[in-house]
């Protein structure tokens, strides 16, 4: 649980944000300097979500999606406009959102909105998004944030839409990163969130072939 290991709230928010301001807006900067993963990590995510929107007559829309902790985009760009007509993008990092205006070019043009918010704070427009996408930024928020903004995507999806999360899982437990003020959480807490969210899973991967020395990343669908 992370009331276990968030002493102070405001200051896990606010050191975020500081650690964050002084990454460069650089596909390495996005993923810690592990840069050279980001084809694997999107070629796997591609297939994965492909599944959804292809299969059976419950399939999921193409009409938008929503990238959560965008960054400069490199989700957006290469896997979520390549897919979807309109993408919007959330991001409490200002100089991240100026940056994706030129990394994503000419289908840029397709980003409807760009939304400068912390996750904890931002609500998605109802019925609005066929693909909610929270990659690598869920450990920047705390439990009962996570388990609200989760419930405030269910009612962002559109009908037959599916929420998203990939991210590191620790081997067990709940672990603290102070450098950029994040946690790792466990499998098993990480469901009991969605499970709290009123979400129900539809589909785990645990993402293969990345570097040995890195968490396990794991990909949920549910809605
Ligand atoms: C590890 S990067 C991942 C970026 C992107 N999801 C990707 O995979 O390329 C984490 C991102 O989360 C953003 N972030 C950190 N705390 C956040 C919060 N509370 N709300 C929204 N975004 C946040 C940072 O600005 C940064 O862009």
């Amino acid at each position: 649980m992370t009331s276990e290991v968030v002493e102070d709230e405001m200051e896990f928010y606010s050191k975020a944000e500081k650690y964050w301001k002084d990454v460069p807006p650089t596909v390495d900067g996005m993923l810690g300097g592990y840069g050279h993963i980001s084809s694997i990590d999107i070629n796997s995510s591609k297939k994965f979500l492909l599944k959804f929107l292809r299969d059976g007559p419950n399939r999921t829309g193409t009409t938008c999606a929503l990238d959560c902790g965008a960054g400069i985009g490199r989700i957006t760009k290469r896997l979520l406009l390549p897919l979807f007509k309109a993408v919007d993008m959330v991001d409490v990092t200002e100089d991240f959102l100026t940056k994706a205006r030129t990394y994503l070019g000419e289908e840029g043009r397709r980003v409807r909105n760009y939304f400068c918010c912390g996750l904890q704070d931002f609500s998605p427009e109802p019925n609005s998004y066929d693909v909610i996408w929270i990659q690598w930024v869920i450990g920047h928020l705390t439990d009962d944030h996570l388990s609200d903004f989760l419930k405030r995507c269910k009612v962002g999806l559109r009908p037959n839409g599916i929420v998203v999360i990939k991210d590191n899982m620790a081997q067990e437990g709940v672990i603290m990163d102070d450098v950029d003020s994040s946690v790792c959480r466990d499998l098993d807490v990480v469901r009991m969130i969605v499970r709290r969210a009123g979400l129900n899973l539809l589909a785990e991967e645990r993402q293969e072939n990345f570097p040995d020395e890195i968490y396990h990343v794991y990909t949920f669908a549910m809605r």
